[in-house]
C-alpha cells in the first residue's frame, strides 16, 4: 500500500466503482460522506451521476465550501461525467455554474438521444494505445480557456481534460479495466503531495 488517499465524493452516483479501481491500484481509498473528511485525503474524485441531485446533496451536508477551499489548496480533483458538470465556471445554456472550479464551458447530455450511451476508442495525448471509453447521458466541454489542456476528443468533441491540479473525462473510466486515466490522476497527486510536503 502507498501512503496516499483518495477520496471518491459519496453523496450519489457510481462511488463504488470508483472506490474499486483505485484498490486495484494499491492504494486506500475513502468514501467520503462529511466535509471534515476531506482533510483525511490527499485528492478527490467525483462520480458520474446526476449532476443536479449531487449538487443539492453538496449544498444540504455543508460541502460547497469546504470543496471550493480543497481545490485552493491546490489538492487533486478528478470529475468524471456530472463530476465534468460539477467543475465547470460555465454550462451552456444555463445560468447555473455548480462548483465553477475549471476554465470549461460544458454542455450536458451533450450527444443527444440517438446517443444516450455509446462506446468509443479514444486518442489520448500522453497514451501510446487507444483507450476504450464507456460514455452514459456524457457530457462534452464546448469550450476550454488558456490553461487547460485537451487530452482526448470524440467528433471534434473535447472529452478529456486537464487544469493543473484539475482532470475530468466526459465518460466512466472506473467502468473499464483500463485504469491509465486514474493513474495519470494518481501521479498528480503524488506531485501535489511532494509539493505540499516541501512547503511545510
Ligand atoms: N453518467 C453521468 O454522469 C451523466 C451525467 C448527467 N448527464 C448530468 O449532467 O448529471
Amino acid at each position: 500500500m502507498s501512503d496516499l488517499t483518495i477520496g471518491v465524493l459519496g453523496l450519489q452516483g457510481a462511488v463504488e466503482e470508483h472506490v474499486k479501481q483505485v484498490e486495484s491500484l494499491g492504494i486506500h481509498a475513502i468514501i467520503v460522506k462529511r466535509p471534515s473528511q476531506l482533510n483525511e485525503i490527499d485528492g478527490l474524485i467525483f462520480p458520474g451521476g446526476e449532476s443536479t441531485t449531487m449538487r443539492k446533496l453538496i449544498n444540504q451536508y455543508g460541502f460547497f465550501e469546504p470543496l471550493i477551499q480543497f481545490s485552493k489548496e491546490q489538492k487533486p480533483i478528478f470529475g468524471t461525467c456530472a463530476g465534468m458538470v460539477l467543475l465547470a465556471k460555465e454550462l451552456e445554456g444555463s445560468e447555473v455554474v455548480h462548483l465553477g472550479l475549471m476554465d470549461i464551458v460544458v454542455k450536458r447530455n451533450a450527444f443527444g438521444r440517438q446517443r444516450e450511451s455509446f462506446e468509443a476508442d479514444l486518442e489520448v495525448a500522453g497514451f501510446d494505445s487507444p483507450f476504450h471509453a464507456v460514455f452514459i447521458r456524457a457530457p462534452y466541454i464546448k469550450k476550454v480557456g488558456g490553461g487547460v489542456e485537451v487530452l482526448a476528443e470524440v467528433d471534434g468533441h473535447i472529452v478529456a481534460a486537464r487544469q493543473g491540479h484539475l482532470l475530468t473525462t466526459a465518460f466512466h473510466p472506473e467502468l473499464t479495466e483500463d485504469s491509465r486515466f486514474l493513474e495519470l490522476f494518481v501521479e498528480m497527486v503524488k506531485e501535489s503531495k511532494t509539493k505540499t510536503f516541501q512547503k511545510a
